[in-house]
């Protein structure tokens, strides 16, 4: 497995790029750690599969460089950079058994016998393809199949790392989460680096130790699903990932505080002492971290709640504030009627945005 370094890497389909939207990726220098698992996680078009492509050899890089453990690899086709991937449809041979499209990979670059038959034991294994190794593949359901191919992308030992490109998307929803802790626990065990490209918040959230988020060719935020959650770093990471995402409310600095509309929201003085003189100010907190009452208090603000929904463990209260809405995800016990009430906002909760970018 190696360490993979993007060193200041864009890339531009079209031939004389000129403006930032030119680009679908744009200027990035990133490093992905050896033994890590990434989900590399954004909207249709973003520029995901560009990136993947770019790393596994299939697209080179209009500008930039890319290294494994220190090698500059830019200029070497997939075959030269010893990368494993799957792909959204399986990818396996008909014919043969599942044994044998298991060993394949292995067998292809000449790994000792008894040594093939270890590792495929060991895949199979884990991936509960076991009684299974004797059939041929051709009898077997599309979600067999996809399994198989992720198990032929884990079978190496020595590549720098697994590439996968929306791997469950032809698996039933009932198995896709079996899959993904499966995945977790197989990335545990076998110490592989892992990248994996979703659309899907879900997805990424459970199988990744980190994610890397993506908009319009950009690396907006990367870190631990938690720091997505907790701190986001960009008005997008708060609208993308969660459900439902962040309020995020237009708003200008003001004396304690900063003004949505006509209510003022308490702020600390450092983070509006460090927004001072930036323009687009945006107030931002997790429907999670927002209360919702009839109680006043230091970190409340008079708001009118409009309404209630009961959604079985927990509720969600729709509210005004200053002419806008936001949402709050309150305990399924809360006592909440519509009409004027408070909302609270907790000071480290409570972040604000200055042209979409944490204030920190
Ligand atoms: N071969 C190509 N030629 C020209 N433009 C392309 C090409 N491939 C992708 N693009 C453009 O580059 C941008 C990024 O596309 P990319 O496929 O990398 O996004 P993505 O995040 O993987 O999307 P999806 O999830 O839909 O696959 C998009 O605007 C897309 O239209």
């Amino acid at each position: 497995m190696a360490r993979i370094e993007l060193v200041e890497l864009a890339h531009a389909y079209r031939p004389d790029p000129q403006k930032p939207e030119d680009y679908a990726l744009r200027p990035m220098t990133m490093t992905w750690q050896d033994g890590g698992a990434y989900a590399l996680l954004g909207p249709s078009g973003c520029g995901k599969t560009t990136l993947l492509n770019i790393i596994s050899g299939l697209l080179r890089p209009s500008h930039g460089r890319v290294l494994f453990d220190g090698r500059d690899v830019t200029d070497l086709p997939t075959e030269a950079r010893n990368i494993a991937q799957v792909f959204q449809f399986p990818v396996i041979y008909d014919t043969m058994t599942v044994h044998d499209n298991l060993a394949f990979p292995l067998r292809n670059r000449r790994v000792p016998e008894p040594e093939v038959r270890k590792r495929v034991a060991q895949v199979a294994e884990l991936l509960e393809l076991t009684p299974d190794l004797r059939h041929r593949a051709s009898g077997l359901s599309a979600d067999m199949k996809q399994k198989i191919s992720l198990g032929r992308g884990l079978v190496r030992k020595d590549v720098a790392a697994i590439l996968f490109d929306e791997p469950l998307t032809v698996i039933d929803p009932h198995l896709k989460w079996q899959l993904r802790s499966k995945l977790k626990q197989i990335h545990h065990e076998l110490k592989l680096s892992l990248i994996y490209v979703t659309h899907d918040q879900v997805e990424a959230l459970t199988f990744a130790d980190q994610v890397v988020l993506m908009q319009a060719g950009e690396v907006v935020q990367a870190g631990t699903p938690q720091e997505l959650f907790e701190e986001p770093a960009h008005t997008f990471v708060g609208y993308f990932i969660g459900s439902p995402g962040m309020n995020l409310l237009p708003c200008s600095a003001s004396a304690g505080g900063v003004q949505v509309g006509n209510a003022v929201v308490p702020l600390d003085a450092a983070t509006l002492e460090r927004a001072r003189g930036a323009g687009g100010l945006t107030l931002g907190i997790r429907p999670e971290f927002l209360g919702a009452g009839h109680v006043d208090g230091p970190d409340a603000v008079p708001a009118v709640i409009e309404r209630v929904d009961d959604l079985g463990n927990f509720k969600i209260a729709t509210a005004t504030l200053g002419g806008q809405t936001l949402k709050a995800k309150l305990p399924e016990d809360a006592v909440l009627t519509p009409g004027p009430g408070y909302l609270h906002f907790p000071p480290t909760q409570t972040k604000l945005y200055a042209d979409s970018r944490l204030v920190r």
